[in-house]
């Protein structure tokens, strides 16, 4: 609802109640209008303030209502009202103004930001555009550049950066609504003429055409498939050619194609999940609202290669006391050079001032004594790690929460290595570790639940995704990529180029195919662990049977590329060429291309033609599958989950909602005959095999998620 009253016998407040966030819900727009037409009919009130309570200004449409009958008085009217209206009408933002919340801000006369406010018109990370008039006034306010910048990146800015643009004509230190009531007080009476935004003219755009193609061009190389982007600039440029009220037309006519679209279904299936994965559990009784973390003050961290460096740097990042310890010398040099590097560019980027400096350098474990936390990092070594963890064990405060880096290993051995098993848990960050998103914390089965809502917590705090699940070989994330990868494999070996994969995985919206990931991440990472669990063999060998290993099929192509060295973009070659180790631009390299032939050949192989249609269903379809596995083992307490880790931490495209959605989106049904179909003619790849989770739900009809 709102609320109105009337304060320093003048001016009407309405305040925005709907918590938590003062989404724009049917109520809250009904005591919105209400609450206008009582303040203009009002002889005693001479001037208006729109506030929201408890400190948050408005959060935008209601996101909820989405997928409903919406009923209630619509939003372009009621905003309409209030630019019309004769007497002054202020936003007094604090808090959020986002959305339909920023565009309700423009529909009055003038806006006072708190300045730690944050401004947005995030529609299009919603797959939708600001369709209550955002799209037509905010060009007309601050300029075409600027509101297409806004508008299709989504992009919250600061109080200030607000003031420098236009979009507030004051920012406060003070109590906001304090200061928009005198505010209003001192513009009551005078003309409102110039104040109404839909009047204004867009500010004339030099080379219009030219300036809306680069900006379509560049929208569409970086949308990757994605509608809304594109929708956004359509809609800007109405907003630069048109008059108002034809604009308006327009941005409703784009609205109403991106509204019931897969893909804005998606997106806000992930913003809520995005928020439901905090809400964690495990199967032990394990809650999020019951289980209450431990403080954080110092965490150490054990090991400072690539991925300690990365994790040091998030944890100082988060304002944590932070010991490192390194037992090689000369990695310890290069480590603290490197960290103090990566901060001073992040406070760089972020505008900041540099972290001071809490970090704490040794050479010796014992350093960690006083820790609340340890993150080991050492490398992938099930033997080095039982190691630190006994050591960890020994030296540690008691009560320490002991975390591993591990990104497949099995945590629950590792904390059978220490005396109290209930403070280990895994903490897996993604590369690089103060930049990516998503954790996975991983609980084993004598893991506390305080262990667990202490680390999901400290995820938390550092701004990350964490995600709750439990301990199997890879985890959540990397146990589907197994099958993905698998499948890419099997598809060089009947017939396909990395090219082609990369190309349909490409399109159908990750920002880089399999291959050119893998020759990013290093050939030779997966090449160790199958090596570590004997599945290498080393040379060529002929004939069905050098082609599975146990019991299944098997394809050695990465194996024969790491003995030739290739190792991807560190050495110059892997899937694709470089123009030297280290280079980032992939070429096709006919090396490879003839490689692949000869190889069919001494196996017997007839290559065929595969499509990208075989490409993405027998990738993604797979690891879809594995998935489905993985929830009916409990392994992930439900798809968002899933979805939530493919989108934060493995590039899946957020506009297909994550792959657990996407097959529901696709039809489960579907996913499974043609899993069915593949699997017939591959017998041998029991990851084709539709798991019985996939069968029931099939069977009996059931979705895995509500919203489909
Ligand atoms: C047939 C065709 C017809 C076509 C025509 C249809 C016309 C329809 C007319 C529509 C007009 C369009 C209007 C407008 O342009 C569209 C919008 O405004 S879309 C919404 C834009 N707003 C946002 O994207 C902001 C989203 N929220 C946030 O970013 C953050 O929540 C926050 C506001 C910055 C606060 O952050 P936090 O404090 O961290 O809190 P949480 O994020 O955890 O949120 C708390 C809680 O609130 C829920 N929530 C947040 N925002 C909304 C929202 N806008 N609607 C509903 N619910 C919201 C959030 O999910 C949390 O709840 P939980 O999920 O944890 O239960």
């Amino acid at each position: 609802m709102a609320q109105f009253s009337l304060v320093s016998a003048s001016v009407g407040l309405i305040t925005l109640q709907n918590p938590p966030v003062n989404a724009l819900s049917a109520v809250l727009r009904q005591g919105i209008v209400d609450a206008v037409e009582k303040a203009l009919c009002d002889p005693k009130v001479k001037s208006v303030v729109i506030c929201g309570q408890n400190g948050i200004f408005c959060g935008g449409a209601d996101i909820r209502e989405f997928g409903t009958n919406m009923r209630g008085p619509p939003l372009i009217p009621m905003i309409h009202a209030i630019e019309s209206a004769n007497k002054p009408m202020v936003a007094a933002i604090e808090g959020s103004a986002l959305g339909g919340g920023l565009e309700l801000a423009l529909g009055c006369h003038y806006r006072i930001a708190h300045s730690q406010a944050r401004l947005g018109l995030p529609e299009v990370t919603l797959g939708l555009l600001p369709a209550a008039g955002g799209s037509q006034r905010l060009p007309r306010l601050i300029g075409v550049p600027a509101a297409l910048n806004l508008i299709t990146t989504g992009r919250h800015v600061t109080a200030a950066e607000a003031l420098q643009l236009g979009i507030v004509d004051q920012v406060t230190d003070h109590n906001t609504v304090d200061a928009a009531v005198k505010f209003s007080q001192s513009v009551a009476g005078q003309s409102l003429d110039g104040r109404r935004i839909s009047t204004y003219p867009c500010p004339v755009q030099p080379n219009l055409d030219a300036f809306f193609e680069e900006a379509m061009l560049k929208v569409r190389q970086s949308a990757r498939g994605a509608i809304a982007p594109v929708a956004c600039v359509q809609a800007v440029r109405a907003a630069a050619t048109l008059p108002y009220a034809q604009g308006m037309k327009r941005e409703k006519e784009l609205m109403a194609t991106l509204f019931t679209s897969g893909q804005a279904r998606a997106l806000q299936y992930c913003f809520f999940a995005q928020r439901a994965v905090g809400r964690w559990s495990t199967p032990s009784g394990g809650r999020w609202d019951t289980s209450k973390p431990r403080p954080v003050h110092t965490a150490a961290v054990i090991g400072l290669g690539t991925m300690g460096r990365g994790i040091t740097v998030a944890l100082a990042q988060t304002g944590l006391s932070v010991v490192a310890v390194e037992t090689q010398v000369k990695q310890l040099t290069e480590a603290k050079q490197a960290v103090s590097g990566m901060l001073e560019r992040g406070a760089t980027r972020r505008g900041a001032a540099p972290t001071p400096d809490r970090i704490t350098y040794s050479e010796n474990i014992q350093a960690v004594a006083g820790a609340d936390l340890v993150i080991e990092a050492v490398f992938e070594d099930m033997a080095l790690k039982e190691k630190v963890f006994r050591q960890l064990s020994d030296v540690c405060k008691p009560g320490a929460l002991l975390c591993t880096n591990t990104s497949a290993l099995d945590i629950d051995h590792l904390a059978s290595q220490t005396r109290n098993p209930e403070l280990v848990v895994g903490m897996h960050f993604f590369a690089p570790a103060h930049v990516m998103k998503l954790l996975e914390v991983v609980y084993g089965p004598r893991s506390s639940s305080q262990a667990v809502a202490t680390a999901m917590q400290l995820g938390k705090k550092m701004g990350k995704i964490s995600v709750a699940v439990g301990n199997c070989r890879g985890f959540v994330g990397n146990r589907m990529l197994k099958p993905y990868l698998e499948q890419a494999f099997f598809l060089l070996e009947e017939g396909a180029t990395p090219e082609l994969v990369d190309r349909a995985l490409e399109d159908f919206g990750f920002p880089m195919g399999v291959f050119k990931v893998s020759d990013l991440s290093g050939l030779d990472v997966g090449w160790r662990v199958r090596k570590a669990d004997g599945m290498v063999e080393s040379g060529l060998s002929t004939g069905p049977s050098a082609r599975i290993r146990q019991g299944r099929r098997y394809s050695p192509l990465g194996d024969l590329l790491c003995e030739q060295g290739r190792f991807g973009q560190k050495t110059g070659r892997g899937w694709y060429l470089y123009d030297k180790p280290g280079g980032r631009v992939s070429k096709s390299d006919p090396w490879l291309h003839s490689f692949l032939e000869e190889y069919r050949v001494q196996q017997g192989l007839v290559a065929r033609r595969v499509d990208q249609q075989e490409v993405l269903e027998r990738c993604l379809f797979a690891l879809i599958n594995e998935g489905f596995q993985i929830l009916e083992e409990g392994i992930a307490a439900g798809p968002e989950d899933i979805d939530a880790i493919y989108v934060f931490g493995y590039g899946w495209p957020r506009h297909r909602g994550g792959p657990m959605f996407y097959a529901g989106m696709v039809g489960l049904a579907k996913v499974m005959e043609r899993l069915d179909h593949y699997h017939q003619a591959h017998p041998d790849e029991p990851s084709l095999q539709p798991c019985s989770l996939l069968r029931r739900l099939v069977a009996s009809g059931k979705k895995l998620h509500s919203q489909l």
